[in-house]
């Protein structure tokens, strides 16, 4: 019998042919047609002085003559500026609003990278006098609504029934930054959270939003914002509630100005990821209008330009003194060091911390902990209290910390899109970064074919001198003998029966 080949998915016609960032240059924001001044000040008290060029690219397909006529697909490297390529014109456009309601909406996987992002518009939305809001489920639901909907004053002492003002229910904030079930929350119970005035929506890390359902977000948020002779409902309200109950959310017809001649906007999509899937399945669920495809030269995966990548090859049971070797040559720079799951992370992490005095401070950031404990640990690691993360993938996906020069993937990623994302975490905004990879001798080929993939033909080995390797035994033999004491934790006996094999290779 022959070879099964591969079925290979069709690319979509429309993604053959992109329009390539890399031709834009930066762009001095004296020189950005149409840029507010308003805009353009505030950029400055950012520290940025020039677009990037997938943020110019954008900005003609949208403020510029593009004029938002087609839903744009941005695949572009981690650390790019992806960010600012679509909170700038949608701020811009919203800089001329006349009446404050819902009109953007960004939807994120995290809560951590809700946070990053709406940190971006709150920098910029206020200058034009536009307010944005968060829905994360950082604060409890009732605080939040308080945030997001604006109540009527009351009399003091009466008391309401919410239902029978509920036509006077308006929303406090311009543009919304929010995770999925945050979203599902209110669109299915706040009062006054409509999405019927929406013109722009943003799906940011689209393939993992894509990939994971929460709760039928995108569909719903889709129907929702659907402008059509429906949406002018002939039926009386009661009508209305039994058959949506809350989902009080139709898009009215005219309401807003025009758009390109007609009587409604059409709700301008912008999706983006440095991965982003060519999946016509997946890509079909957006719904997408006249799709453009925005790409950074021709590669389907690219790296940073300054990003370099290196090899370290050592057995399994060595990994951890490898490691530590590693992060001792790096000395005082930022690191992140990723593992293959949150029980791995948890595991090195403590293995991690009773090495001796490593004069390194290293702390676990994980999906395992507390939001409350998470935010500590970053805020640290920002402020460079802290110089080591350690983490599993979800958490850290489209993190963006200064001074990060070196990424470590302690186990190797399973993926390309894996790797490009965890070594994004460096080498961003054009500056420099290293990314190690640790690989045991069965992975190195399966390690270089899949670099491939990303134009990296060649990954050098990066040696650790074997003095600091041998420095490091006794404490290394002391972590596992801890480990293997009955008076301590599951978790370091857990780490035992993980490294008690490793006893053959100590120093007797
Ligand atoms: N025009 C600019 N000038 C200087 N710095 C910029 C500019 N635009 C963005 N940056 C900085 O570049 C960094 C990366 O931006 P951003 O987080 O938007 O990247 P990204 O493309 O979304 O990356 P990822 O795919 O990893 O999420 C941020 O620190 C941001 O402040």
């Amino acid at each position: 019998m022959g070879e099964v080949k591969k079925k290979s998915i069709p690319i979509l016609p429309w993604m053959r042919s992109p329009i390539d960032v890399s031709l834009c240059e930066n762009c001095p924001l004296n020189l950005v047609p149409c840029l507010d001044p308003r805009l353009e000040a505030a950029l400055e008290n950012m520290g940025i002085s020039s677009l990037f060029p997938v943020q110019v690219a954008v900005w003609q397909e949208t403020v510029g003559p593009g004029a938002f006529e087609r839903d744009l697909c941005i695949n572009s490297p981690t650390g790019s500026g992806k960010t600012l390529s679509y909170a700038l014109p949608i701020v811009q456009m919203l800089s001329t609003r006349a009446v404050k309601c819902l009109r953007a909406l960004v939807v994120l996987p995290t809560r951590d990278l809700a946070l990053q992002v709406k940190e971006v518009f709150a920098a910029i939305a206020p200058a034009v006098g536009l307010t944005v809001g968060l829905a994360v489920g950082q604060s409890s639901i009732a605080d939040e609504i308080s945030e997001l909907i604006k109540r009527p004053k009351v009399e003091a002492g009466i008391c309401y029934d919410p239902d029978d003002i509920a036509y006077e229910l308006q929303s406090s904030v311009d543009i919304l930054v929010a995770t999925p079930g945050r979203l599902m929350d209110h669109i299915n119970s706040t009062k006054g959270f409509t999405l019927e005035h929406l013109c722009y929506l943003v799906v940011d890390e689209t393939d993992r939003l894509l990939r994971e359902a929460y709760q039928s977000w995108l569909p719903t948020v889709l129907q929702l914002t659907q402008s059509n002779d429906e949406s002018l409902f002939p039926y009386p309200n009661s009508f209305l509630s039994s058959t949506f109950g809350s989902l009080k959310t139709m898009r009215k017809f005219g309401v807003e100005r025009g758009f390109k001649g007609k009587s409604h906007p059409r709700l301008v999509k912008m999706v983006l990821s440095a991965t982003l899937t060519q999946d016509p399945s997946k890509l079909a669920q957006l719904s997408l209008h006249h799709p453009l495809l925005m790409t950074m030269g021709k590669k389907r995966y690219q790296l940073p330009e300054k990003l370099e990548s290196f090899k370290l090859v050592c057995e399994s049971k060595l990994r951890p003194m490898y490691l530590v070797a590693l992060l001792q040559e790096l000395g005082e720079e930022k690191c992140i060091v990723f593992t293959s799951s949150t029980e791995s992370t948890h595991r090195l992490c403590t293995l991690l911390n009773h090495f001796g005095d490593l004069s390194i401070r290293i702390k676990e950031y994980s999906g395992l902990q507390r939001q409350s404990i998470r935010s500590k640990t970053l805020k640290a690691f920002r402020d460079g209290k802290v110089q080591v993360l350690v983490s599993s993938d979800a958490m850290t996906r489209g993190m963006d910390v200064e001074g990060v020069r070196n990424v470590i993937n302690y186990d190797m990623p399973p993926y390309i899109k894996t790797y490009i994302h965890r070594a994004g975490r460096t080498a961003r905004a054009g500056q420099a970064g290293r990314c190690f990879t640790l690989l045991r001798n069965h992975e190195v080929k399966r390690f270089k074919k899949m670099l491939q993939k990303a134009d990296n033909d060649s990954v050098p080995e990066y040696s650790v001198p074997s003095s600091s390797l041998e420095s490091l035994r006794a404490a290394y033999k002391s972590a596992v003998e801890s480990a293997a004491n009955p008076n301590i934790s599951t978790t370091l006996r857990h780490l035992w029966g993980s490294f008690a094999a490793f006893h053959s290779l100590l120093p007797s």
